[in-house]
């Protein structure tokens, strides 16, 4: 039997780095995903690992595994833990030992995260698995947390720690308890690769729609307006962990300065939710909304830039989309990545297909998302 898992990105409207310091931030799930399959094996004694979409491919024993970590005492584990640094070292070996491309070594702690959570969650079994993703990685699109939720969500479905109906057909949802267990599995692993995790990512990659989210706690947000996001990836690449050790950083730096900073933010992630959260009654109470969330973008930007987080990539995006009189803000960590541009009910496809050869130009890649739909998903296949 395989078991698949799938996990939606996200995009953050209001509050990006705020939240990592307990200050509000609003977000929404897209429906882009990644996938991970897992097919348990008898036939050999191998964890084969396929990471599809940066092309690398790895095979341990499950005899070095053992051996690797035995110092540890089984790290089988069915209440969610963290990785201890000493384990992170464990884990380096192994993957080191597979010779990673140093290239790519910016991508290793997603392997050590997917080692940690399948050696805690499965314990020593062999299997075959294989994630590919429709999200940019790397690119403030919530990749890190789509990998760990569809991680966990797979692993977790294979356990003794949820009972599902493995003869459903077609995807299916988690109940409440289990969707909180994947999400806090999904936490640990997003620890391994952002070093300091807000937690919004992953619950909103685990439950979906849209939601606010401060100190650990989330919030849903009925939106009643017909939210539509024009997003462009600028190509530039960023670390998340490097870019809110900076923030943190800058914040011991300058607490005083920069509390008054993220004060503001959350002051405009609060208002963002007030305002999806109203019913229009009309297309002019609905435009003045649109153009109070612009905006509300372009504050939540300005602050952004002052705490360092913003880059010559994302200025041009801005700027671009300003002389079609639309308001950007980065979305995720910012340095680079992805840029939020909203388009109003009323801006015509012509516009937005301007913009998009506009900002094409540069080398920029602009899409759209269908934005809050449904969180993590699994699905059962007997036939292999
Ligand atoms: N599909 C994937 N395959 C392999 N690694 C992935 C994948 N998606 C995410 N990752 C891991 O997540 C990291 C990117 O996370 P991060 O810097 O937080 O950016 P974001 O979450 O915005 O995409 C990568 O370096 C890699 O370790
Ligand atoms: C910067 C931050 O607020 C969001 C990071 O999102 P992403 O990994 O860039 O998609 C960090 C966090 O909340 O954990
Ligand atoms: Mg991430």
């Amino acid at each position: 039997m395989e078991v698949t898992a799938r996990a939606p990105g996200k995009i953050i409207l209001a509050g990006e780095h705020a939240v990592v310091h307990g200050y509000t931030a609003v977000a929404s799930s897209i429906d882009l995903y990644t996938v991970f399959s897992i097919r348990l094996r008898s036939d050999d004694d191998t964890v084969k690992l396929k990471l599809n979409d940066i092309g690398l491919d790895f095979s341990w024993s499950v005899r070095r595994i053992k051996e690797v970590l035995s110092h540890l005492g089984s790290p089988f584990s069915s209440t969610p833990t963290s990785c201890s640094l000493e384990t992170i070292k464990s884990l380096a070996t192994l993957v080191d030992e597979q010779s990673f491309p140093e290239t790519k070594i910016g991508l290793a702690s997603g392997v050590y995260a997917f080692l940690w959570l399948y050696t805690s969650i499965l314990g020593f079994k062999p299997a075959t698995v294989t994630v590919s993703s429709e999200l940019p990685v790397g690119a403030g699109l919530g990749s890190s947390a789509a990998y760990c939720v569809s991680l966990s969500a797979a692993l977790l479905a294979l356990s003794d720690s949820v009972k599902l109906d493995v003869s459903q057909k077609g995807w299916s949802t988690f109940n409440e308890s289990e969707a909180e267990l994947v999400n806090k599995w999904a936490f640990e692993g997003e620890k391994i690769i952002h070093g300091k995790p807000s937690g919004v990512d992953n619950s909103v990659s685990t439950f979906g729609n849209v939601i606010k989210f401060k100190s650990g706690v989330m919030t849903g947000v009925n939106s009643n307006m017909p939210l539509r996001m024009l997003i462009t990836n600028t190509k530039v690449g960023r670390d998340t962990k490097a870019l809110v050790a900076n923030v943190s950083a800058r914040k011991s730096r300058h607490p005083d300065a920069m509390c008054s900073v993220l004060n503001a933010i959350e002051a405009i992630s609060d208002e963002w939710s007030t305002i999806i959260q109203s019913h229009a009654v009309d297309d002019l109470y609905l435009s003045a909304n649109e153009e109070k969330l612009g905006e509300l973008m372009e504050m939540n930007q300005g602050l952004l830039l002052s705490i360092g987080v913003s880059h010559a990539s994302i200025e041009n995006v801005l700027q671009t989309s300003m002389k079609y009189k639309l308001a950007s803000k980065l979305t995720g960590a910012g340095g680079g990545g992805c840029v939020l541009t909203l388009l109003p009910t009323h801006i015509s496809g012509e516009v937005i297909d301007k913009l998009v050869e506009e900002l094409g130009s540069f080398g920029f890649q602009s899409f759209t998302a269908g934005i809050g739909g449904k969180g993590v998903q699994i699905s059962f296949d007997h036939s292999s």
